[in-house]
């Protein structure tokens, strides 16, 4: 497969309400849409899901941009590729920039799987037809604000509600959580927002049954999240930390989660998620997919690696209604009784809308 043509978008939709974490809040979402072309005319699509401000990672939507445009697609252009395997290691000269080199990596992998005429989830290796959804709900402004989400996220059928939490706003909105619903599967995820001089506040949190703590530290900080981790029953799960199979591998050795967040646009694409996954099978870690307030085009790429035989728990794959009015693809990413169902078509499984895709559209570069 020889890559003939790349064309960066970046993009600008509106989500239905803010969603609000320890570090900030989002509404309108500029992110990037790469198109990759074969030779034979197969177009591929992978999403820069990077946030406009460097608040989740060091990555921004222009950073993505500058590093698609100026090292990525030259590596890439006019060059012949036998497997998507391949992009993670011509990419290897440049350092980090997962998010960047996960939209364009992702993109191959759809126009590889088109090509092939299957499925993207089926080349991926995966098995699993049906996928168990979970839900993540931002801050609220009120506690019955934030129940009335979840009453409504219960109706839809996510089997798995995460709520966030950040100093001040945390064991006891945890605990009427529980009181309110006692038996519903629940996590916590922090964000970074707390250091080990919270651990009184943290260690309460134990009592409350959570699935797992996600991120409770700083993000560059895998030994505090391993001594953390000693103190606490509930299992500590790693977000921010995660870039790399070597960083799971570091985790792994000093005990420091019990489980992983994986998300291809934070460790750079779907053969790092891959590795990731068949690393963690390994050690009896569990793992799951993250999601980034994606469009229906991420979205897709996440919902394939979900099929993966380890993605046992339910995901942050919310369907595309939950955030989107109207999603770049056809059909949207649609959660029934709380299950997301593959799709037999070729690549993501999804049609991308062109004419959405230009109407939401404010910059194109062809490359
Ligand atoms: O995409 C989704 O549905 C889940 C969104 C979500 O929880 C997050 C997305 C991006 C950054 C964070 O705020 C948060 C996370 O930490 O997982
Ligand atoms: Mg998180």
């Amino acid at each position: 497969m020889r890559i003939e043509k790349i064309v960066l978008r970046e993009m600008n939709m509106t989500m239905k309400a803010p969603f609000t974490t320890s570090f900030g809040s989002v509404q309108e979402k500029r992110f990037l849409i790469v198109e990759v072309y074969d030779e034979l005319g197969n177009c591929g699509y992978g999403e820069g899901e990077a946030f406009e401000a460097p608040w989740y990672t060091e990555e921004t939507t222009a950073t993505c941009w500058h590093i698609i445009e100026s090292f990525l697609a030259p590596i890439l252009l006019n060059r012949d590729i036998e497997h998507p395997r391949e992009v993670t290691q011509f990419f290897k000269p440049i350092r980090r920039n997962m998010m960047a080199k996960s939209a364009v990596e992702c993109a191959v992998w759809d126009a590889y799987a088109k090509r092939l005429g299957e499925p993207l989830w089926k080349v991926l290796g995966g098995t699993r037809e049906k996928i168990a959804v979970g839900v993540s709900i931002g801050l609220q402004p009120t506690t019955s604000q934030l129940y009335d989400k979840i009453d409504a996220a219960l109706e839809d059928g996510y089997g798995r509600i995460k709520v966030k939490i950040k100093p001040g706003n945390d064991v006891q909105l945890i605990r009427a959580i529980r009181e309110r619903y006692p038996d519903m599967p629940l996590m916590a995820d922090a964000n970074s927002a707390y250091t080990l001089d919270d651990m009184d506040t943290l260690r309460q949190l134990d009592a409350f049954h959570l699935m797992m703590i996600e991120q409770p530290l700083g993000a560059d900080d895998i030994l505090n999240h391993a001594k953390l981790q000693k103190e606490l029953t509930t299992p500590i799960c790693l977000d921010e930390s995660i870039h790399s199979y070597e960083d799971v591998v570091t985790a792994i050795e000093l005990r420091g989660c019990g489980v992983i967040n994986v998300k291809q646009a934070r460790v750079g694409g779907l053969e790092e998620v891959r590795r990731i996954h068949d690393l963690c099978l390994h050690h009896g870690i569990k793992v799951w997919c993250g999601g980034m307030l994606e469009s229906g085009i991420g979205r897709a790429h996440a919902v394939a690696l979900t099929s993966l035989e380890g993605f046992t728990m339910p995901g942050d794959t919310a369907g595309s209604d939950h955030y989107w009015y109207e999603d770049l693809i056809d059909p949207i990413v649609d959660v029934e009784g709380g299950y997301v169902h593959m799709k037999d078509a070729p690549g993501i499984g999804y049609k991308v809308n062109r004419e959405r895709l230009d109407k939401y559209t404010e910059r194109k570069l062809e490359l």
